[in-house]
């Protein structure tokens, strides 16, 4: 069987056609009611339909944030997947945000139903936590390389409410998150040069000090939100990633989505956010 174009594969080339920038696709019962569409399935069916509608073949990345479409029920779960299946046949790679972390055996279970064709979600990347230990992730990394995917594993969140519990010094004198860094890049060493199965999330709206943890995920891509509604910019990124800036996928969802429902508003506000992640990669 032949090994599929691995995600940081397929994201550079969408990356230099497109942009690097990923939207996060947050239908939130909020940003319904600013678009004047109603709480339900079928609002949020619509919701969808109209952003893949003026996304069109422009975007590089998608990150449908599946606590959204959870909140619907299995309708929603069934919304989540037709929007999916849009955005792939645009061309654009689908990023589901869902942060799963439990013991291996259960999180095989979870990354079954979100990698390879045939799988219930077929997504390009998804995004976890190492709360139940790294180790627990070892075999979702594998599945992931396995179909050309990527496991985005948070190792700094972009809320303030994470540092404490991230920033905390373990025994060997490491903070939580520089050795989940440390292990998210052995990971990488292991799948063989270029690759790269697992992604870091390190919110945009990190204070420099964080640095060393970049430096600690060696060529691991990326995902940084923070970005917009949580106050960072894209003035943020060199602080933390310059140096590192081909394998950012700068993100964010409310302040893009909130210049909807009108389709050019929403495309210039999206552009907005494109131009300037196009002009941090281009800057390598
Ligand atoms: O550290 C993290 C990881 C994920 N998120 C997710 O991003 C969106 C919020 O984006 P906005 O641009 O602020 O609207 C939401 O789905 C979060 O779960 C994050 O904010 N921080």
């Amino acid at each position: 069987m032949t090994t599929p174009a691995s995600f940081a594969q397929r994201f550079a080339a969408l990356a230099d056609a497109r942009s690097p920038f990923c939207l996060g696709l947050d239908p939130s019962r909020d940003t319904l009611a600013r678009w004047s569409l109603p709480d339900t399935v079928q609002g949020l069916s619509d919701f969808c339909e109209r952003v893949a509608d003026a996304a069109g073949e422009r975007l590089a990345v998608v990150k449908p944030q599946s606590a959204f479409f959870e909140r619907h029920g299995p309708e929603g779960l069934v919304v989540l997947q037709r929007v999916l299946q849009r955005f792939r046949a645009a061309g654009t790679l689908t990023l589901l945000d869902v942060k799963r972390g439990d013991i291996g055996s259960t999180m095989d279970a979870y990354a079954e139903g979100l990698f390879g064709a045939g799988s219930a979600y077929n997504v390009d990347a998804a995004t976890f936590t190492a709360y139940l230990g790294l180790g627990a992730l070892a075999k979702t990394v594998e599945r992931a390389r396995a179909h050309g995917a990527c496991a985005f594993i948070v190792v700094r969140s972009s809320n303030p409410e994470g540092a404490p519990l991230q920033n905390a010094v373990g025994g060997d004198g490491r903070t939580v998150a520089q050795a989940v860094a440390d292990g998210l890049r052995a990971l990488n060493e292991q799948a063989g040069p270029g690759v790269l199965p697992a992604g870091a999330v390190m919110g945009a709206t990190l204070p420099p000090a964080d640095r060393d943890v970049v430096e600690r995920l060696g060529e691991a891509l990326l995902l940084t939100p923070g970005i917009g509604s949580q106050g960072a910019g894209f003035s943020d990124l060199p602080k933390l990633f310059a140096g590192r800036e081909r394998q950012v996928l700068p993100t964010a969802a409310r302040s893009v989505l909130e210049a909807g429902p009108d389709r050019a508003a929403l495309q210039q506000a999206l552009e907005a956010h494109q131009a300037p992640s196009r002009v941090f990669r281009e800057g390598a």
